[in-house]
């Protein structure tokens, strides 16, 4: 552990620094939702590909229908249906004058006809008064043929969706650093898209420390208590766009810690331990870290404070989270986040390093969780350690303008980090902050 101090600035720049976008892949698309695009995709199929209904209802000639009222049908001969997957009527036949054919909604507009009359503003080919819908084709077959009386005029193209209205061929359908939602996802399968050039998610093993823990499910024998890092930040790293992977408690011992570590590496671009890394007699993360794949770490000592190669142990100027480890490991020189084991201290360090640096080899712009200022919703003045960025959780009121902090500043409350949907941050150099007072808030939702 190096004497210096560092800013929680200057630890995420390090990390930032270490971590870059991961190489694109092709990616199918139900895997690429939430992946960010790198080719500009161009649209190969016109939507629609063809002129096609958007009603159910007969296609007809405007000049047939012209005037027509319920009193005064229109009355036209049914020469066909024409339903959604057909190509026009049958054997490539036109609409002609005194004609109508009937049609799905999605089916194409028949060559001939010009507009689509919607079956409610017809007899639905009944002789009756108004249609409310068509009959199934497999209930009356004779739908498709004898006369419909229209009971409205159209104008020309009326309920017809014309070829290219949405986007034509050739056209940019979705630019590359386009985040892939599901609306995106969409448009790609509309244009006859399968796969796409995206950066991958990034898999991120999640390894908590610790022999005083059990597993959720298990007896609690004594001084054990339940595993909850590895559960929130597993969590997180999947709520961050990443595939997680759970590592169940490893016990504190560095030999077994170390095999750990170098059995996870083969399937991580990013590995996170929790617990370990201050102080005590067993903090055996720091030990274990020394010599894992081909680059051992090294203890940097005072000064220039640079993971030359390795995993550097430090201290930062915040609370919780205060003693952190990163570095990179392995043969492949995967980045590894080693945070602190208090429960709220090390999803504090999730959100403040892990996330971006997930994001960031996610090829997103945005990294970060929003940040707004809000008053502090207090009846004391709050304190605040000196020379330390600290970090409370709050529920923020949009509204009000306010938060409102939840539990105390103890980094072992999880009920109340579990009530909260935001981090306060009081500056290095604020002591005391009296009620009212603007605040930085992170929201965390
Ligand atoms: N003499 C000093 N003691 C401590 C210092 C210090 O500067 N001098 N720093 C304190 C601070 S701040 C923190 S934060 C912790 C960090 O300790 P470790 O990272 O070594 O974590 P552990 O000792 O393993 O555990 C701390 C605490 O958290 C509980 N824990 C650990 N893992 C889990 C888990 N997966 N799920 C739930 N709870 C977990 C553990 O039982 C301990 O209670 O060090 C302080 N001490
Ligand atoms: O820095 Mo520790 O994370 O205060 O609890």
């Amino acid at each position: 552990m190096s004497g210096t101090i560092w800013s929680v600035d200057e630890h995420l720049d390090d990390i930032l620094a270490a971590v870059r976008p991961l190489e694109p892949i092709e990616l199918q698309l139900p895997e690429a939702q939430g992946c960010v695009l790198v080719e500009d995709v161009m649209v190969a199929v016109s939507l629609p590909p063809f002129d096609n209904s958007s009603m159910d209802g007969y296609a007809v000639r405007v000049s047939d229908v012209e005037g027509a009222s319920e009193e005064f049908p229109a009355v036209l001969t049914v020469v066909g249906d024409v339903a959604a997957g057909a190509d026009g009527l049958a054997d490539g036949r036109s609409v002609a004058p005194g004609e109508a054919a009937r049609i799905m909604t999605g089916a194409p507009l028949p060559a001939g006809a010009e507009a689509v009359v919607p079956v409610e503003w017809t007899d639905g080919g009944t002789g009756g008064g108004p249609a409310t819908a068509m009959r199934a084709h497999s209930d009356a077959p004779e739908g498709a043929s004898g006369e419909v009386r229209v009971h409205r005029p159209v104008k020309a193209r009326a309920h017809v969706r014309a070829k290219g209205s949405d986007v034509r061929t050739g056209d940019l359908a979705l630019r590359a650093g386009t985040v892939l939602g599901p609306a995106q996802i969409g448009l790609l399968a509309a244009i006859g898209r399968p796969s796409v050039k995206v950066r991958p998610r990034p898999r991120v093993v999640v390894l908590s420390t610790g022999s005083e823990l059990a597993q959720p499910g298990e007896e609690l024998s004594g001084g054990q208590i339940y595993d909850s890092n590895s559960f929130a930040l597993t969590a997180a790293a999947r709520d961050a766009g990443a595939i997680a992977y759970r590592v169940p408690a490893v016990a504190d011992d560095a030999e077994s810690l170390r095999a750990t570590i170098e059995d996870q590496l083969i399937r991580a671009d990013i590995l996170v331990t929790t617990g370990g890394v201050s102080v005590g007699a067993y903090d055996v993360v720091k030990e274990a870290l020394s010599s894992v794949g081909e680059r051992p770490a090294q203890e940097t000592g005072d000064g220039d404070d640079g993971p030359a190669g390795g995993v550097d142990f430090r201290r930062l100027a915040m609370q919780p989270g205060k003693p952190q480890g990163f570095g990179t490991i392995g043969p492949d020189h995967t980045p590894l986040l080693a945070l602190p084991g208090n429960p709220v201290s090390s999803y504090v360090s999730f959100e403040l390093f892990v996330r971006p640096a997930i994001r960031t080899l996610m090829g997103l712009e945005d990294v970060h969780r929003p940040r707004v200022r809000a008053a502090l919703d207090v009846q004391e003045p709050l304190s605040s350690p000196s020379g330390k960025r600290q970090f409370l959780r709050g529920r923020y009121d949009a509204e009000a303008g306010t938060v409102t902090p939840v539990g105390g500043p103890g980094s072992h409350l999880v009920a109340a980090l579990a009530q909260a949907d935001a981090l306060i941050v009081l500056p290095e150099d604020m002591t005391s902050a009296a009620p009212g007072t603007p605040a930085e808030v992170i929201l965390l939702r």
